[in-house]
């Protein structure tokens, strides 16, 4: 990479989940941890709940296996700096992207990322559906974990989405506080790479709202992998599951950023529709870029 060249990064957003975009086409950027960490710094930097990085599957490590099946991999990155599996808001602003710069067309478009590969809907200029892979419950249907905020603790399943999440059905969405600190979850052991926690009230039929502590980014207006873990766990505690009911199940997620509808299939796949959307784009200062403390980011 040419160190003095100006980065190029753009800024999307799923249900208010924001991310910084780098587009890295030959992987040749590869921030570190300490540079995501300033990149998403909402004061400091250009600020988002986390970073994806657009780069050919065919020049990374992680992705060579998936090249193809899909041509691109996302790389994302949480606030902090740390390594996700998975992002579902993320994959929808990745695809919109991708579409938005001629790289893919409107229709179907396939993305790897740490998860595996997923397969994305994407309309012109409508929502995006992500077929997301099935949920896992490591510890079955039954509450399993205990998740404690204010001083009170809520029973909650363990559902992974290709990353961890505790959910856990309260009362009231004010009840935990104003999640500045991570809840803690019980016991530590099932969770040996952090977790991400959802707190969950019904609204109606098929129909909850949540608010979520992301690992690796606090409380963010929306998480996609949460919704889709907050539906089958919301689910379960229903009583309903598409595999033995054989037709598809949906529910309405309300984030504090929007809605998303998430719908199990009797196959176990799950899939979620929401928005994405492309706010802004511009270029980083590649000293500010290459080093802590020296200059700031000049948008186009
Ligand atoms: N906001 C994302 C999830 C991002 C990763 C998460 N913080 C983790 O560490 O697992 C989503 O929309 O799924």
């Amino acid at each position: 990479m040419d160190s003095s060249a100006p980065v190029r990064f753009l800024k999307g957003h799923g249900t208010e989940n924001d991310f910084v975009i780098i587009p890295d086409p030959d992987g040749t950027l590869d921030p570190s941890p300490e540079a995501v960490a300033r990149l998403c710094d909402r004061r400091a930097g250009i600020g988002g709940d986390g970073l994806l990085r657009v780069v050919r599957s065919a020049v990374h490590p992680e992705a060579r296996g998936m090249a193809d099946e899909a041509e691109w991999f996302m790389d994302y990155r949480n606030a902090d700096g740390s390594v996700a599996e998975m992002c579902g808001n993320g994959v929808r602003v990745f695809a919109r992207h991708l579409q938005r710069a001629g790289l893919a067309g409107a229709g179907d478009l396939a993305v790897a990322t740490r998860a595996g590969v997923r397969r994305v809907h994407l309309a012109k200029d409508g929502d995006v559906t992500v077929h997301m892979g099935a949920a896992r419950l490591p510890a079955g249907a039954d509450p399993s974990v205990t998740v404690t905020v204010g001083g009170r603790d809520w029973p909650a399943r363990n559902v992974s989405m290709g990353n961890p999440h505790a959910v856990a059905f309260v009362d009231d969405l004010d009840h935990a506080g104003d999640l500045l600190t991570a809840p803690a979850v019980t016991p530590a052991e099932a969770y040996p790479e952090g977790v991400n926690v959802e707190f969950v009230v019904d609204r109606g039929r098929r129909h909850v709202a949540l608010r979520v502590h992301e690992r690796g980014s606090g409380e963010t207006r929306s998480c996609g992998t949460g919704a889709c873990a907050v539906m089958v766990a919301a689910a379960r505690r229903d009583g309903v599951d598409p595999a033995t009911e054989g037709v598809p199940v949906s529910y309405t997620v309300d984030v504090p950023g929007g809605r998303l509808v998430i719908t199990e299939h009797p196959d176990g796949g799950v899939e979620m529709t929401g928005p994405a959307v492309i706010v802004a784009e511009g270029t980083i200062d590649p000293d500010w870029f290459a080093a802590p403390g020296k200059g700031g980011h000049s948008n186009e």
